[in-house]
């Protein structure tokens, strides 16, 4: 049985020397729905600077360009939309800076906080962390059953993240996340990102 999940790539916490060469070859690998670009303590210089050389390349390929915690650049810098967690910035502010752009919102482990996303005008709202992992100290853990049930009974599509990988993929996906985002399964993929996108997809595709 076929379904509807896709991935959605943020960038690794560091950007090698290479990176656009990279990006390229892992959006070329598959279908990915949305790059985030996620560079934290960092000056909004160097997040202008980034977002100028990767959006393009994202955009080119119909990948949504979504910026990690700062919808007044993703407004000014062009990208698709933004993506704030609960201590960013207030979902209302956001969404009037947005105006028709993509929001997501980080809501952990509750549906509480999903609705007051959506009901804020989210597009799409992210629980985890599902999996252990070392790309963030998450704040907290999530159940699949909290995705299950927002799945089941909202509209607005959820994105499950954290220390997904292929292997263990399928649980997220049978219990309806539209979207699986990934940082290390892609990026530190033994054969390469491109490899990475490749077995995701393969995994989503047999769950
Ligand atoms: C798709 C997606 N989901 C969750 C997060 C985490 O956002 P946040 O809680 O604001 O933490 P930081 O990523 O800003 O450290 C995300 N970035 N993307
Ligand atoms: C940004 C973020 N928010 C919760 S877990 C996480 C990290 C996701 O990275 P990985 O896919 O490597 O676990
Ligand atoms: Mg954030």
């Amino acid at each position: 049985m076929t379904n509807d999940c896709r991935l959605y790539l943020i960038t690794p916490p560091v950007l090698p020397d290479n990176f656009e060469a990279q990006l390229a070859a892992a959006l070329d690998a598959g279908d990915v729905a949305a790059l985030q670009l996620r560079l934290k303590d960092v000056p909004d210089d160097l997040i202008a600077r980034t977002v100028d050389r990767l959006r393009p390349i994202a955009q080119s390929r119909d990948v949504a360009f979504i910026l990690n915690d700062r919808p007044d650049l993703a407004m000014k810098l062009g990208c698709d939309g933004a993506h704030v967690g609960q201590t960013d910035m207030p979902l209302k502010q956001a969404r009037k800076i947005l105006g028709e752009l993509t929001l997501g919102v980080t809501c952990h482990n509750s549906r509480h906080l999903a609705m007051e996303a959506a009901e804020a005008g989210a597009d799409y709202v992210a629980f985890g962390a599902f999996f252990p992992t070392s790309t963030k100290e998450p704040p907290e853990m999530a159940e699949i059953e909290t995705l299950q049930i927002w799945a089941e009974t909202m509209e607005v599509p959820c994105v499950a993240i954290g220390g997904i990988t292929a292997e263990n993929c399928a649980p997220l996906v049978r219990a309806g996340a539209e979207f699986l985002a990934v940082v290390g399964a892609v990026w530190n993929h033994p054969d390469g990102p491109a490899a990475g996108v490749q077995a995701m997809l393969k995994a989503i595709a047999a769950a």
